[in-house]
């Protein structure tokens, strides 16, 4: 699924977004990874172009992103972004004014979200080893719950109403599923489980099921099953070596893939990437996590899952020996015991990151012998 870097000497331009909280904290923390590893690896540059945009900007010029934005954006080979939300403005605002306002225009339909325990880290689940869970997410990342559609009348008056409204097409749907039947198809167990929660929602749901069944026709080699969403999250807990590949939609795959960062240790250390599948436009890589207001400011973000989004976006951008070596090197760092407070740990987010800088650059001198 992932490309073939160009011949030569590739050079890229990522567009960094950091945005809010502790977004520019982890943000610098992978730009400076990132930069490590280009310059020790030596096999192609990493130019990065910084917007400000984000909840700052939002109160400067009442809008998270400019006429030209997208524009600006398409000319970059792929972005890396923090997190959005502020205290002061509502969720519903940020939300929609900057992330989805660059996903959903962008294409970047396929939400690809892994888990796994790395070395040093251990999960919440007693009897869970690091071979029981191995998993990734795919999240339908441009209709379901998050299509936008609905309304609201009548607010404040004792009949006011508000509707939000799924919306499941089948270009949407099929697309997904194909995505997730490949994903599955590349990975040792050829495994997908197939998330639904079609007893309840009767209408959407079904149609999602049944694009479900036409699309598996296509991978006779692909072992599938289906589960409805609540049962999944027991599943998840309990039986965690039964899952591998895991397709759901927007607002499910949301929810169960902040389940599998916490039960993979923390929600601080889980990658997303928001993939164009077609290579039309960039795709954009970001920590799971949100802005985090609680620790903003405080230099004890985890920068883990923000190192290995990027190592996910040198992977798409068909760099995967670097990004393999990336978290290498993250985990070489994880396993000595340095790692921030959501681990357990008492570094610092700098701490981590000059550990992982220096980890990088003594793997490559190894590597290059
Ligand atoms: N993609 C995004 O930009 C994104 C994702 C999730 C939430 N949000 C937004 O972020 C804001 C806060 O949302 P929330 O509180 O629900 O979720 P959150 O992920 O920001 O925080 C949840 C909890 O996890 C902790 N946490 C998160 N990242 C961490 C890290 N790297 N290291 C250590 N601890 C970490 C936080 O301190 C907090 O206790 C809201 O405005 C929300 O809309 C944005
Ligand atoms: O897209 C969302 O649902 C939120 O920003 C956030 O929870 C995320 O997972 O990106
Ligand atoms: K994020
Ligand atoms: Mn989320």
């Amino acid at each position: 699924m992932e490309r073939k870097a160009p011949p030569g000497r590739p050079s890229y331009k990522i567009a960094s977004i950091p945005a809010d909280g502790i977004g520019p904290e982890v943000v610098s923390a992978g730009i400076q990874v990132l930069t490590t590893l280009a310059q020790a690896l030596d096999e192609f540059d990493l130019n990065f172009e910084h917007f400000d945009w984000g909840s700052a900007y939002y109160r400067e010029h009442g809008r998270y992103l400019p006429d030209d934005a997208l524009e600006r954006l398409k000319g970059c080979n792929a972005i890396l972004f923090g997190a959005v939300g502020a205290p002061d403005i509502p969720d519903h605002i940020s939300l929609w004014g900057l992330r989805l306002a660059i996903c959903q225009p962008l294409q970047q339909y396929a939400n690809v979200r892994p888990t796994r325990i790395l070395r040093g880290i251990s999960s919440p689940l007693s009897n869970c080893s690091r071979k029981d869970l191995d998993w990734v997410i795919v999240r339908e990342n441009s209709e379901g719950e998050y299509a936008g559609h609905g309304g609201t009348s009548h607010l404040n008056e004792a009949w006011s109403v508000a509707t939000e409204v799924s919306i499941f097409t089948r270009h949407g749907v099929e697309r997904i599923m194909r995505f997730a039947f490949e994903m599955a198809r590349s990975r040792p167990r050829k495994k997908l489980t197939i998330v639904t929660k079609s007893n309840a929602q009767r209408n959407g749901m079904v149609f999602w099921d049944l694009c479900a069944v036409k699309i598996a026709a296509e991978y006779p080699d692909v072992h599938w099953d289906k589960m409805l969403v609540d049962a999944m999250t027991t599943r998840m807990v309990l039986h965690p070596e039964t899952i591998d590949t895991v397709v759901a939609t927007n607002l499910h795959a949301d929810i169960l893939s902040d389940l599998a960062a916490a039960l993979a240790g923390s929600i601080g250390i889980a990658p997303t990437s928001n993939l164009d599948p077609t290579g039309a436009n960039p795709s954009m890589f970001e920590p799971i996590h949100g802005s985090a207001f609680d620790i903003t400011g405080k230099g004890i973000a985890n920068p883990v899952g923000t190192f290995w989004s990027s190592a996910e976006m040198l992977a798409w951008l068909g760099h995967r020996e670097a990004a393999n070596l990336l978290m290498e090197s993250v985990e070489n760092v994880t396993e000595t015991g340095i790692k921030t407070l959501d681990l357990g740990g008492n570094n610092k987010t700098v701490e981590v990151t000059e550990r992982v800088c220096q980890e990088i650059e003594r793997l490559v001198k190894e590597k290059k012998g």
